[in-house]
């Protein structure tokens, strides 16, 4: 059974299509993460699967139950990290986890699940003087109760320093271990390239890519980026390499070429750009997440144009 299910899922709000005709699966155990440029329709996705928010047309299937008609049993079973999330202030971490407890319905020990996000020390100290990465803790904390199948987080690493962002991706692997699926979006690549089995990307409301990050590299011409040093290097050769055969871009990047192939054979690249200036050096080097967000983000906004 599929974690989370849409068919043909299009959300309007007026003439704005926020998302349009989404078919989107995501598999029971995965990481998924769920990427987009600002406006590009995730949180109202989101909004869609925990039904706070009703779809214009289509069906959303989530752990087996559909989210309009079983919205309340798909809540059960189901964490969320929102976006927008708030802490009482004159509550404690405890408090705060005791009121989750109390919604869903179920007994277990506040500290143990204070104590899985790291923040058990402050249980009885009150939110208000927790610090931003304290506060989001504690909501994944409440998100975490009842050993939810599913759990959503809405840009979970927004606001947190380095060390709260491995903190977060330590916690969304040991969760994910204990059997839980996790469907996160962020803007941060580098945490999504860390721990997600696959990803989507959207651009506004379209699903414009689904696979591994492997996959990703492999579909696209950007899938290895190669630094070119060479004797003498300005926006006259740029231009040059630019312009040669199985050459994508050509960047001054830190006083080397950074190129992106497109398909063909990178030695036959370098011998194209040692007659143009001597090469002195190369490295290939994979392409980041971000490398491919770019790439699938703008492309479609080109063909547009
Ligand atoms: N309640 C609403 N009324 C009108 N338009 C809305 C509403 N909610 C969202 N939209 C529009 O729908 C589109 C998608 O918004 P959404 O918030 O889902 O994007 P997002 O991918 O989550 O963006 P971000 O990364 O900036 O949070 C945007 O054009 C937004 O302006």
């Amino acid at each position: 059974m599929a974690a989370i299910e849409t068919r043909g899922l299009t959300k309007r709000f007026g003439d704005v299509v926020a998302v349009s005709d989404l078919d989107l699966v995501v598999e029971e155990g995965e990481i998924f993460g769920f990427l987009g440029p600002n406006g590009a329709g995730k949180s109202t996705t989101i909004d869609i699967l925990l039904d706070f928010i009703r779809p214009t047309s289509g069906t959303v299937t989530v752990l087996g139950h559909d989210a309009q008609s079983e919205g309340r049993a798909v809540r059960q079973r189901t964490g969320v990290l929102p976006d927008a999330y708030h802490v009482y202030d004159r509550l404690t971490g405890r408090q705060h986890v005791e009121f989750a407890l109390e919604m869903k319905g179920v007994d277990e020990d506040p500290v143990a699940l204070l104590d899985r996000v790291n923040v058990a020390d402050a249980a009885d100290r009150k939110a208000g003087g927790y610090s931003k990465g304290m506060r989001q803790r504690l909501i994944l904390a409440m998100a975490l109760v009842g050993d939810p199948d599913l759990l959503v987080l809405d840009e979970p690493s927004t606001g947190l320093d380095p060390n709260g962002a491995r903190e977060m991706r330590e916690i969304i692997r040991e969760e994910n271990a204990r059997g839980t699926t996790i469907f996160f979006s962020s803007h941060i690549m580098e945490q999504v390239e860390a721990v997600c089995d696959r990803v989507a990307i959207i651009d506004r409301g379209e699903l414009v890519a689904v696979d591994t990050i492997d996959g990703l590299r492999h579909a696209t011409e950007t899938g290895e980026t190669l630094y070119v040093s060479v004797t003498e290097l300005d926006e006259g050769v740029r231009e040059a390499v630019a312009g040669l055969d199985g050459v994508g871009s050509a960047a001054i990047d830190d006083g080397q070429l950074r190129l992106t192939i497109t398909g063909g054979s990178k030695f036959a690249v370098l011998e194209s750009v040692d007659e143009i200036a001597a090469v002195q050096d190369f490295s290939v080097i994979e392409s980041s997440l971000e490398d491919l967000f770019v790439r699938y983000t703008t492309e479609t906004q080109e063909v547009d144009a």
